[in-house]
C-alpha cells in the first residue's frame, strides 16, 4: 500500500498516509503550518500535542538538516485544530520536488484549508535589517524556470488543475491581517513585505548571483517555500507565508560578511518569541475574518 514510486506519490498513496495519521489521533487539523531552519520551536505554541517522528510515518521523508527536527505535531492553538511540521525538506537534500511537497498534499487530505510557510531567508532589499520579518507578497522560482516544479509529471484532477494560476498564490486578506496584527503586537519595526526568490542550494549565493536577484526585484532569497506553495495552490488551500531575514546577503566586494547556517539558526532562536506571537494571533484571528477555515 505504501509505494515508494519514481514519478511521485499518487493519490492513493497520499490518501493511505493522510488515513494512517487520522486513524491515531482525533485532531481534525484545518490550519497547516511548515516550520523554517531554525523556526521549529513555532510547534510549542500547540496545545494538546500529538507527535510523529517522520521515520514512523508511512511514506514521509526523513529529514536531515540541522534545524529541522523532524517531527509531526498536531495541536490546537487557543482551540482551534492545527499540524505543524517541525522540519521540512529541500532540493538540496536530495529528494524530488514531489517528495519535498508529499507533505502538503497530505495537509489537504487532512482537511487542512490554510497553510502558513515560514523559512529563515537572506536579505537582498538593502532596507532589510537581520531579524527582519517578511511578508511574502510573491515569488521568483528559479529552478521552476528550468522545469524544476513540483506538478511536474502526470496532473491528477482529484488535487487541482493542470495548469493553476499563480498571480494570487498569496492571499491578499491574509498579508493584510498579518501586517495588521504585526501592528497591533507593536512589531512594525521590523515587519516588512517583499518577493521571495528560491534557489536550489545548499551552497550560498555568490556576489554577483545576489546583485542579480535583486536586480530582478527579489527582496529575499532562500531554499524552501515555493514548491509548498505552488502544490498548496494546486490543491485549492489559502497560502500564507513569511521569510526571516536571517543573515544579509552579501552585495559588496569590500564586505567581510560570510553567510552560515549558525547565524541562519541563531537569528531564529533571537526572533522566536515574536515570530510565535505572530503567527498564533494570526491563526487564531483567521476563523474571526473569513469563512475558509
Ligand atoms: O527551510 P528553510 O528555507 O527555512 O531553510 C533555509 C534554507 C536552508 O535550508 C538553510 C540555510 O541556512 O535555511
Ligand atoms: N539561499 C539562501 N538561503 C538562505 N537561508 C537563510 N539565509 C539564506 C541565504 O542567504 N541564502
Amino acid at each position: 500500500m505504501f509505494s515508494e514510486p519514481n514519478g511521485g506519490y499518487s493519490y492513493e498513496d497520499c490518501k493511505a498516509t493522510a488515513d494512517w495519521l487520522l486513524s491515531q489521533t482525533d485532531i481534525r487539523p484545518l490550519v497547516g503550518i511548515v516550520c523554517g531552519s531554525g523556526l521549529g520551536g513555532l510547534a510549542n505554541m500547540l496545545k494538546d500535542q500529538v507527535v510523529f517522528n517522520y521515520k514512523d510515518i508511512p511514506n514521509f521523508p526523513q529529514s536531515t538538516v540541522h534545524g529541522h527536527a523532524g517531527r509531526l505535531v498536531f495541536g490546537t492553538l487557543k482551540g482551534r485544530p492545527c499540524i505543524c511540521m517541525q522540519g521540512r525538506f529541500h532540493i538540496y537534500e536530495g529528494y524530488p520536488l514531489q517528495k519535498i511537497t508529499l507533505p502538503i498534499r497530505i495537509f489537504k487530505l487532512l482537511g487542512v484549508k490554510t497553510v502558513v510557510l515560514t523559512n529563515a531567508a537572506g536579505g537582498l532589499n538593502q532596507d532589510y535589517k537581520v531579524g527582519d520579518v517578511m511578508i511574502i507578497k510573491d515569488h521568483i522560482n528559479m529552478p521552476g524556470f528550468a522545469g524544476n516544479n513540483p506538478l511536474v509529471g502526470p496532473n491528477d484532477e482529484r488535487f487541482g488543475v493542470r495548469f493553476p494560476c499563480m498571480s494570487d498564490a498569496y492571499d491578499r486578506e491574509l498579508q493584510q491581517l498579518a501586517m495588521d496584527v504585526g501592528l497591533e503586537l507593536g512589531y512594525g519595526d521590523f515587519l516588512k513585505e517583499g518577493v521571495y526568490c528560491v534557489l536550489g542550494g545548499p551552497s550560498f549565493e555568490t556576489i554577483a548571483e545576489c546583485r542579480m536577484l535583486h536586480r530582478m526585484g527579489a527582496d529575499a532569497v532562500g531554499m524552501s517555500t515555493v514548491h509548498e506553495a505552488i502544490t498548496a495552490r494546486h490543491c485549492g488551500m489559502r497560502v500564507f507565508a513569511l521569510s526571516l531575514i536571517t543573515n544579509q546577503a552579501v552585495m559588496d566586494y569590500e564586505s567581510k560578511e560570510k553567510a552560515n547556517h549558525e547565524e541562519v539558526l541563531q537569528t531564529g532562536k533571537d526572533r522566536a518569541m515574536q515570530l510565535e506571537q505572530l503567527v498564533s494571533t494570526i491563526v487564531t484571528r483567521i476563523e474571526h475574518s473569513n469563512n475558509y477555515a
